[in-house]
């Protein structure tokens, strides 16, 4: 065991997410093989409430949290931190599109990509879960020229949590039987998740449903829509949910994925799969080491490609209009 702590900061940590994630953070389900501290950011008016939250975790007595500093400055709160979850954003209410955030959320990235920049540790992974979270990662990716992009992902490991759990019910199937499942694109109702390339039991997914009409009308829109069936259901954005996939994917990035499977992760295109270069966008990944590799070689019919361009085509109007924002 290192006992050096992993720094892991937390953006929005008042918030419905953070509620979540900093306990299940704290009890391990990161990694429990090194002490965690705590670095959490709020605004101004919302350090009172951390406060509270942070009361609560002093009651729980974690044996593996080594400390929790709280602020309002992102160039003190990010001080040498090995991990950035930024969640801090404004959630999008019923009847808004993840989209339609960019403008109140966007300027949130200029200025904790800058303090990352000048402040986070040299080995420092940002994982961005504040939506329009493909676009914001984009945002702060510009904003850290000194950080290599590739430090940089976006959230939609909910997304691949979702449609493993959809396909289980679909065939009476175990969830850790589904492997190789991906979510192409956006995390947006654009997003493309893939059953082509999945498995059942080792067996190919689209022919083990053997039912298009399902995976085109049922799987894919409610995977897709999933977020706003919460919201209407909930009156509020998924939490819990959100934080276990935050989760699930920094534990993933930092310690690897599962041998002869691999995960959903939004990152910088290369121009990999003919998705435009520089832009976040989802594929399929494996990890190894703290660093991911995009899936190479899989062979992509019309439908999947119709599907995956949709998504990048909405992924550079959102870098359009952040560039015109003056963002990027
Ligand atoms: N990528 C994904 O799969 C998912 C993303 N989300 C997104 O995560 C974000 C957070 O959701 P919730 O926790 O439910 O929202 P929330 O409104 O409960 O919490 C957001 C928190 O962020 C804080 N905040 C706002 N600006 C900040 C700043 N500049 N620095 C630090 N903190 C700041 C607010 O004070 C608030 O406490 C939303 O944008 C939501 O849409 C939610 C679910 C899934
Ligand atoms: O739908 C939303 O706005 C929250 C979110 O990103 C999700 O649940 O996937």
């Amino acid at each position: 065991m290192t006992t050096t702590p992993l720094k892991v900061a937390v953006t929005g940590a008042a918030g419905q997410i953070g509620y979540s994630l900093l306990f299940r953070l704290a009890s391990g389900a990161l990694t429990s093989e090194r002490p965690i501290e705590l670095r959490l950011l709020e605004i101004t008016p919302a350090l009172k409430a951390l406060e509270g939250v942070v009361m609560e975790l002093d009651d729980c007595a974690f044996p593996g949290l080594a400390g929790v500093e709280i602020g309002d400055d992102p160039e003190k709160i990010f001080d040498g931190v090995n991990l950035a979850l930024l969640v801090g954003a404004r959630p999008r209410g019923p009847g808004m599109e993840r989209g339609d955030l960019l403008e109140a959320n966007g300027a949130i990235f200029t200025a904790q990509g800058k303090a990352l920049n000048s402040v986070a540790a040299d080995d420092v992974r940002i994982g961005v879960t504040g939506n329009p979270a493909n676009t914001n990662a984009l945002i702060a990716m510009k904003n850290a020229p000194d950080i290599p992009a590739e430090r940089f992902s976006a959230l939609t490991r909910l997304d691949h949590n979702r449609a493993i759990s959809q396909l289980a019910a679909k065939t009476g199937a175990a969830v850790t039987d589904i492997t190789k499942m991906t979510i192409w694109g956006n995390h947006s109702a654009t997003q493309y998740p893939d059953l082509f390339h999945a498995e059942v039991a080792g067996k190919n997914a689209a022919e083990t449903v053997n039912d298009q009409e399902w995976l085109e009308n049922t799987f894919i829109p409610t995977v897709a829509k999933r977020g706003a069936a919460i919201i209407e259901a909930r009156g509020s954005s998924s939490a819990a949910s959100a934080a276990s996939a935050t989760i699930d994917a920094a534990r993933d990035w930092l310690y690897g994925s599962a041998e002869n499977d691999w995960v959903s992760m939004a990152v910088a295109s290369n121009g990999e799969y003919g998705v435009p270069e520089g832009l976040i966008s989802s594929f399929p990944v494996t990890t190894s080491g703290g660093d991911w590799k995009i899936v190479e070689g899989l062979e992509i019919d019309d439908f999947s490609r119709g599907k995956i361009d949709a998504s990048t085509a909405e992924l550079a109007e959102e870098r359009d209009a952040v560039t015109e924002l003056g963002l990027i």
